[in-house]
């Protein structure tokens, strides 16, 4: 059986990072998370860009233009949609979602998805931080794993 898995080595990778502002006390901490774990994998500070948006509606649109440039190995969405405050809870939370899938399709470049969507405030900041884990540093897992995985095919 031939097995094909991406490493989980960030050296040498050219990633790119959108980072929505709305919430941002949360996608903060997202950001701090997935830079740490491209870090703590080998990226470079060099090779890491970030564009930064209003709110997670506006993330597919800049995660399709970073991926359609053709620069980057790996994608990085990180955004906060809180229902509590979000009377558009829906709307906003499945647009990111359905845009940032789409995105990824249409550009065949990984784009991890790192945009929670959580009922409370509490719970975002427990999937921001340490106690859950954080959500920014699974998805900077995710982008290299897959930046990996697309290159062996
Ligand atoms: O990222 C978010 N954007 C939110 N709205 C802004 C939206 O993403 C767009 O920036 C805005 O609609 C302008 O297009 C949110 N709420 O509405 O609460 C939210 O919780 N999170």
């Amino acid at each position: 059986i031939t097995e094909l898995e991406g490493e989980l080595d960030a050296s040498g990778l050219s990633v790119g990072i959108v980072l929505s502002r709305f919430n941002d006390l949360i996608t903060g901490k997202l950001f701090d998370g997935a830079l740490d774990t491209l870090m703590r994998h080998g990226a470079s500070e060099d090779d890491v860009t970030v564009a930064r948006v209003p709110g997670s509606f506006e993330i597919p649109q800049a995660a399709k233009r970073m991926a359609e440039t053709g620069e980057y190995d790996a994608v990085i969405a990180l955004g906060a949609v809180i229902r509590g405050e979000t009377p558009h809870f829906e709307y906003v939370s499945n647009e990111a979602t359905k845009g940032v899938a789409k995105a990824t399709l249409d550009t065949d470049v990984p784009i991890a998805f790192g945009v929670l969507t959580t009922d409370t405030t509490e719970q975002a900041i427990n999937r921001a931080g340490v106690k859950q884990g954080n959500k920014g540093s699974e998805a900077a897992e995710s982008a290299i794993e897959m930046a990996n995985l697309l290159s062996e095919f």
